[in-house]
């Protein structure tokens, strides 16, 4: 980076650059001529960022990396192209210019000093026009940035609670809602039930019929489950071919009749359409368990787990307490 010397000795116009349209030029130029131009060779780095002034890219392009605050740096690039500024806001602010600037192309940069920068303000209410402007822009594009952000964060958020095959909620979700769940239930006195259930010999159904196609009977259960429940109850993929549902206010009876519902749905489920493979159909077993006082979330899941047992010990397809 070298000085090659001033404004006011340089071919730039002051016209061309955005901070200055529509400002009486021919004052501007006067106050700006000994303001310093800067070369910046393609690749190289600013160096005098550490203070608060403004730099005008008047030919080449610049690369701003968004803060580097020890650390904090988030990789953002902004690229600033001939009439636009870098520093505004450190001196508006009177803070250290934090951003990391290299030159893409070749550039030459207009320095201006912050006691300069302020003097304009004061004095040529286009100048200060421009600013807000300018600033104005900057704030939408960040609110536009954060708002991307965000909805990338809820995206991966998302994708961590729900598992992938079924779209069901996962052992993740699920250990992070359930204790409140267990909570609130004791907390309100209300029942709360769950159904754990199992795909029956489902090792059988994958070696006769392929990985794929037991891959499709678990999308098969996980839709009889979602489609048959209340907006209030989930649906949970708990391990391997292993579900579960979360019923909320609802006591063991009527759990149990809900789980008897689903066996029969799932039953009648055509997992897919195969002319050469009669009944590609998929059963599962059923264990109810309800929250009983004192209890915590640990062993309702083992009641229903148990009750499962039960289920499968009585011969499969079935719903057990
Ligand atoms: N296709 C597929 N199979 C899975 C998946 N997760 C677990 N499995 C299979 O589920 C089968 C579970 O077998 P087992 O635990 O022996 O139980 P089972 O054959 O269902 O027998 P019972 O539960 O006693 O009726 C294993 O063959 C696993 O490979 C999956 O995501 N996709």
């Amino acid at each position: 980076m070298e000085q090659i010397g001033t404004l006011g000795a340089s071919p730039y116009r002051l016209s061309d650059l955005q901070l200055f349209s529509g400002v009486d030029t021919d004052i501007l130029a006067t106050r700006l001529a000994s303001c310093a131009v800067l070369r910046l060779p393609a690749g190289e780095r600013l160096e005098d960022t550490f203070q608060a002034r403004l730099y005008i890219v008047l030919s080449g392009v610049l690369n701003v990396e968004g803060e580097i605050r020890a650390g904090t740096s988030d990789n953002t690039l902004t690229k600033v192209y001939p009439g636009e500024s870098v520093g505004e806001q450190s001196v508006l602010d009177e803070q250290t210019n934090l951003s990391a600037i290299t030159a893409v192309e070749t550039a030459d940069l207009l320095v201006i000093e912050s006691d300069l920068v302020w003097d304009l303000i004061d004095h040529h209410n286009g100048v200060a026009r421009n600013l807000l402007r300018l600033l104005s822009f900057r704030v939408r594009a960040a609110n536009a940035l954060l708002r991307r952000r965000q909805k990338l964060g809820e995206f991966y958020r998302q994708l961590s609670l729900n598992d992938g095959l079924t779209g069901l909620y996962n052992r993740a979700w699920l250990n992070d809602v359930l204790p409140g769940l267990v909570k609130t239930a004791h907390g309100n006195s209300a029942p709360l039930s769950l159904i754990m259930l199992d795909i029956d010999h489902f090792k059988r159904f994958n070696d006769t019929h392929g990985h794929q196609a037991g891959d499709a009977a678990l999308r098969t259960t996980a839709r009889v489950l979602s489609s048959a429940l209340r907006p209030s109850d989930f649906a949970v993929r708990y391990g391997g071919e292993e579900l579960m549902v979360i019923l909320p206010d609802t006591p063991e009876t009527a759990a149990l009749m809900i789980a008897e519902r689903l066996c029969k749905r799932l039953r009648t489920a055509v997992v897919f359409e195969d002319a050469s493979m009669p009944l590609p159909q998929v059963t599962a077993s059923f264990g109810v368990a309800s929250l009983q006082a004192g209890q915590d979330e640990h062993a309702l899941v083992a009641h229903a787990d148990a009750a499962l047992y039960r289920a499968k010990e009585g011969g499969r397809n079935r719903a057990s307490l």
